[in-house]
């Protein structure tokens, strides 16, 4: 009930019911004040004192425009009094302003009731409801309406008002640009008239859940919108006390795009866009699950381009990454839609080939990636060819989860690799044993310097002349209490690969220095050592520095040290290895060229560097005295090396016989279980041999 439906209702009343004081006096929140004819009070009640401020006994007697009526409108409240006295015209109820007792506006809601009383008199009531608490509400619900307006206006959202059936009843959208449809074409509408079935059943589900659980529910919705597709969030509120609901609508095609951008960095690779490991083995469980059900075989087909570190260590990266991009887009172009291919990191790719026939599928598929890699490719006006080796492993043959699967693969692509690249390879229990092998050679290499399993062997190095011993070469071997003896063959590779060829060989270089020094002060003789350096130990900053080091520690003139390099070192083609090398030789290190024969066996190698001895392999030596052409290619190589000023070394000497023809051919040096197997450092101490012995 409002303040006049109240206040006209008062009045009424008291002026069918004189005994009605009782109840005002009772009532504090209503003023009621009664006047005479003269406007003089008569009647004063609790609401009169409390809402003037004049009390009971101050005000009776005197008249209405001497205590509450401003100043202003005192003439026009005696005129209109009058002319009710004495014309019968009301005075009607209106919203005034009058003044308290201080002299401070007071608005009322103001109804009069005038009658005569039983001595003929005629009463004024006045009736005040005091409108601060109406205004200070009135005030309250603009704030509020000009909160929401502003909320409005300042929130990108879309607001609509809808009842249960999803008739839109209003909207509020501080910019009309993006309501993709017209107001007039929703307003008064049901959804399903502006938004596609699939939308209309998604809002009208969520409707009824709200009505129903008197809470909120959001969701998510797309719109083929004018500017493109559009992503948006609708959060649905029901209205207190009513069956319509609030919906706002949020777009978030930005988030989606953000979101997006996230879930192709966690997911894909940045340069090939391919799926990554990540998403390659999620995709494969899953092509698991479905072959399993299904009874169907699956393939994985580990990838590894051939040789593509020497692209990106001598055309760059960039022309290595362009390289990558184009490998990436041949395999997508050569499988089949249903296939995934994935970018496992650096130049290794998977291919897995769903519902595969036989395993003879999965051959020819990878003999058709092979020969799709026989075309060059085209990278930056160069034509540049790059060749594959694929391991195969086959689900349920060769494993029944994705990782087991993956590391066969794996394997099986090292194999094609030993075929000698650019082949495929399936995947053999027997190879698993050799990769077990690997691993844990890997796993107990790793604190082996620590927990010294190490020791350095000795194998006698002796002049073909006299018999006498020159020198010997360090030979490393680890003993390990959980594998036994790993012999150099073994672990030497693993060592290089991992890196932990560095300390191992500092430790090797350590060793052999503080033995020569021993041996020769023992023997009185300037023995030579010779130690063998990997390609790996030549990335190391601080190699130069530590050798100096261990020399000058040990005392050892450098030029009884020499270091056995391979032609692989060289071939790297680095020049921090030509600034190694050269260094070495001139700090008086001696260089030999270890293993010659073997490889390319080139010349070339032997004029460019500094180097001072030859080491025919004993692959070589192994034929001499059965083989002519091994024989041949010993002469020659020794006759070639004098020309140069090397010494020739034979190593792998295991007969009398081929130490002679040795000595016919002019060899200089010579080596092998036919004098000696390398022995640990005491034993070489007591070592001893004639040339007759
Ligand atoms: N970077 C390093 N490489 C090292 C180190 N220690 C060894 N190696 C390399 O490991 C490979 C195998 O070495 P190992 O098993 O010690 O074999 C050597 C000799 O034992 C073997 N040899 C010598 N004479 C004979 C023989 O008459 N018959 C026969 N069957 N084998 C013989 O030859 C190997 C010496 O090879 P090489 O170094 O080429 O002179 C081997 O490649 C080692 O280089 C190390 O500390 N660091």
């Amino acid at each position: 009930m409002d303040a006049k439906t109240i206040s006209t209702k008062l009045a009424h009343q008291t002026a069918l019911n004189g005994s009605i004081h009782q109840l005002f006096d009772a009532v504090d929140v209503i003023s009621v004040q009664g006047y005479d004819e003269q406007r003089r009070v008569i009647y004063w009640n609790v609401g009169s004192e409390l809402l003037y401020g004049f009390t009971e006994a101050e005000a009776l007697g005197k008249k209405i425009e001497e205590l509450i009526v401003p100043e202003s409108m005192r003439h026009l409240v005696v005129s209109a009094h009058n002319d009710w006295i004495t014309k019968e015209i009301e005075i009607p109820a209106a919203e005034i302003t009058l003044c308290n007792k201080d002299g401070d506006d007071v608005s009322v809601y103001s109804s009069h009731v005038m009658f005569t009383n039983q001595y003929n008199q005629k009463q004024m009531y006045c009736i005040d409801i005091n409108l601060a608490d109406v205004i200070q509400a009135q005030e309250q619900a603009m704030f509020k309406a000009n909160m929401l307006k502003a909320v409005f206006e300042a929130t990108p959202d879309l607001f609509f008002l809808m009842e249960e059936d999803g008739t839109i009843v209003d909207y509020h959208a501080s910019n009309t640009s993006k309501l993709y449809v017209p107001p007039e074409h929703f307003i008064g509408k049901q959804i399903t008239s502006v938004l596609p079935e699939g939308v209309c059943d998604k809002f009208k589900i969520h409707i009824a859940k709200v009505l129903k659980q008197k809470g909120v529910a959001s969701f998510e919705y797309e719109l083929d919108v004018p500017s493109g597709l559009h992503y948006f969030e609708a959060r649905i509120s029901l209205l207190q006390s009513s069956s319509q609901v609030v919906v706002i609508v949020r777009d978030i095609t930005e988030q989606h795009k953000t979101a997006e951008v996230i879930r192709q960095h966690a997911y894909f690779d940045t340069l090939t866009s391919l799926p990554n490991r990540f998403l390659s083995l999620d995709r494969l469980s899953q092509m698991l699950n479905e072959a399993e059900r299904n009874n169907e075989k699956t393939a994985v087909l580990f990838l590894d381009l051939d040789d593509f570190k020497k692209v990106n260590d001598s055309l760059g990266h960039e022309v290595g990454d362009k390289l990558l991009i184009e490998a990436a887009s041949r395999l997508q172009l050569a499988l089949r839609k249903e296939d995934t291919v994935g970018r496992l990191g650096g130049d290794e790719f998977i291919v897995l080939l769903r519902a595969l026939a036989n395993n003879t599928s999965a051959i020819d598929i990878s003999e058709n990636l092979l020969k799709i890699f026989r075309e060059p490719f085209q990278i930056d006006g160069r034509e540049l060819i790059l060749t594959l080796s694929i391991g195969i492993a086959i689900y349920p043959e060769n494993g029944d989860c994705a990782s087991d699967l993956l590391r066969n693969a794996d394997t099986a692509m090292y194999q094609a690799k030993a075929m000698g690249r650019n082949a495929y390879s399936f995947f053999t229990k027997e190879m698993n044993i050799v990769m077990t092998r690997r691993f844990e050679i890997e796993g107990q290499l790793h604190g082996a310097l620590e927990r010294n399993e190490f020791e350095v062997y000795y194998q006698p190095q002796l002049n073909v002349k006299d018999g006498s011993i020159m020198g010997a070469e360090a030979l490393l071997r680890w003993r390990n209490p959980m594998l036994g003896n790993v012999t150099p063959d073994e672990f030497i590779p693993i060592a290089e690969q991992t890196g932990l060829i560095v300390p191992i060989g500092k430790y090797v270089i350590e060793q052999s220095l503080s033995f020569l020094s021993e041996w020769q002060t023992a023997s009185q003789q300037d023995y030579m050592i010779a130690v063998n350096l990997s390609p790996r130990q030549f990335r190391d900053n601080d190699l130069i520095e530590f050798i100096k080091k261990a020399l000058s520690d040990t005392n050892i003139n450098p030029d009884h040290l020499e270091f056995e390099i391979t032609e692989g070192v060289l071939m790297i083609g680095k020049s921090y290895i030509d600034e190694a090398l050269l260094e070495l030789h001139k700090l008086g290190i001696k260089l030999s060229m270890d293993d010659f024969g073997t490889g390319y066996s080139s010349l070339s190698y032997l004029r460019q560097y500094a180097f001072d001895v030859l080491k025919i392999d004993r692959s070589f030596i192994n034929g001499i005295t059965l083989k002519k052409e091994d024989c041949d290619l010993v002469k020659a190589t020794i006759a070639m090396a004098h020309s140069l000023g090397l010494v020739v070394v034979a190593e792998g000497v295991e007969m009398r016989e081929q130490l002679t023809l040795l000595e016919d051919l002019g060899c200089d040096y010579v080596q092998g279980y036919y004098f000696s197997k390398p022995i640990p450092a005491r034993e070489l101490l007591e070592f001893k041999h004639t040339k007759n012995s």
